[in-house]
């Protein structure tokens, strides 16, 4: 997969970029929408499309255990199952095994967990979560790591982070499929030593783009910063850098200040089911009394449907009413609050005005996160 790095922001490590897969190309710095079980929760893909999203994040494990990954795969693959004709990244099921499953053991050869869904005994090896991936056929896999929490102790840290590059390793050795790439994933927690290892024996095995996993896992803004300052710069700069499960606006401009050209994250899918719809002043929570009968949009300018169509006490209406289609305006919004903010920065990257345009986001924001 080419990356090819456009513009450098003269005063930051920002960059502009673009990568070609078999389905579509991505523009960089670039913020992928989270398909947890093949949908972007209430949303078409024509819908997506509309919104501007080029790639989207699909999870390995829940795919895997519902509907299956070889049942994907006799259907042709994720993208004609949901429909989708944009690129895919697969994340490697790390995560969400370590976060969601009952873990029965972690071991040399992979991970004994019991399923969410129906308690049944699963065994995740390097091996077969490439299996899983190729089944699906994303555009994009993640190698199998193991996700630390925070906080982690030194130690298990080290031991994690060492057995995390053995499993890459073997990841790399079971990857056959040609028209997928695959990105290593940088383990280990809070701790600089440890991350610049992993990094440097990633970078020995050889990947088609980087990743720094275990943040926004509990840690504070501060550390998360720490490690991103340090290691973000490191990663290889002809080589894509993805932050995985990051973040808010903030998180997302800090990135790319520092170099990091992809981002997913549940934020802005979630907190609009939750009713928490972001502005560029900040956020507002839909149910709060005063919007019922305010007829502005949620943020007024903001092109979205939601927006040029509908009040702030409409959709409070239908929050309060757990209308589904609450879900599908506010989810309409957020994405493009977000989708939106990545356009702008790489706009502002190519016409070398990113820190100008950084210190315009911060003037409008009260800072309520
Ligand atoms: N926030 C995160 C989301 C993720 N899907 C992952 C992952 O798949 N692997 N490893 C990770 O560290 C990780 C972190
Ligand atoms: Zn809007």
């Amino acid at each position: 997969m080419d990356f090819e790095v456009i513009a450098h922001d003269p005063s930051s490590g920002a960059r502009r970029g673009r990568f070609v897969t078999s389905h579509s190309t991505v523009e960089t710095p670039v913020f992928m929408p989270v398909g947890t079980q093949a949908t972007v929760k209430s949303l078409s893909p024509d819908e997506l499309k509309d919104l501007g999203a080029r790639i989207i994040l699909g999870n390995t494990y829940h795919l895997y255990l519902r509907p299956g990954s070889e049942r994907v795969s006799r259907l042709g693959g994720l993208h004609s199952f949901m429909g989708w004709d944009g690129s895919i990244l697969t994340d490697s099921g790390g995560f969400q095994v370590f976060s969601l499953a009952r873990i029965n053991k972690i071991e040399e050869d992979g991970v004994v967990f019991q399923s969410h869904i129906d308690g049944s005994r699963h065994m995740i090896r390097p091996e077969t979560s490439m299996e899983i991936q190729m089944h699906l056929g994303s555009d994009i896999a993640m190698c199998f790591d193991e996700c630390t929490t925070y906080p982690v102790a030194y130690e298990y840290a080290r031991e994690s982070m060492e057995r995390t590059v053995r499993w890459a390793r073997r990841c790399k050795d079971a990857h056959t499929r040609e028209d997928q790439a695959l990105f290593g994933i940088v383990q280990g927690s809070v701790f600089m030593d440890l991350r610049e290892a992993c990094l440097e024996k990633l970078v020995e095995i050889g990947f088609d783009g980087y990743a720094l996993g275990s943040l926004s896992v509990g840690e504070s803004k501060e550390q998360m910063l720490e490690v991103l300052e340090t290691m973000a710069p490191r990663l290889p700069a002809s080589h894509p850098r993805y932050l995985m499960g990051v973040g808010t606006p903030e998180d997302l401009v800090e990135g790319v200040r520092l170099g990091v050209d992809m981002f997913d994250c549940v934020m802005p899918t979630r907190n609009a089911r939750n009713g928490m719809l972001f502005t560029s002043w900040g956020s507002i929570q839909i149910k709060n009394s005063g919007y019922a009968e305010d007829r502005n949009p949620i943020e007024p300018g903001c092109t979205c449907y939601t927006c040029r169509h509908f009040s702030r006490a409409y959709l409070r209406h239908l929050f309060m009413a757990r209308e589904l289609l609450a879900y599908r305006l506010n989810t309409i919004h957020n994405l493009h609050y977000y989708l939106n903010l990545m356009a702008g920065m790489r706009k502002a990257i190519e016409q070398g005005r990113f820190e100008e345009w950084r210190k315009e986001f911060y003037a409008v924001r009260s800072g309520d996160y």
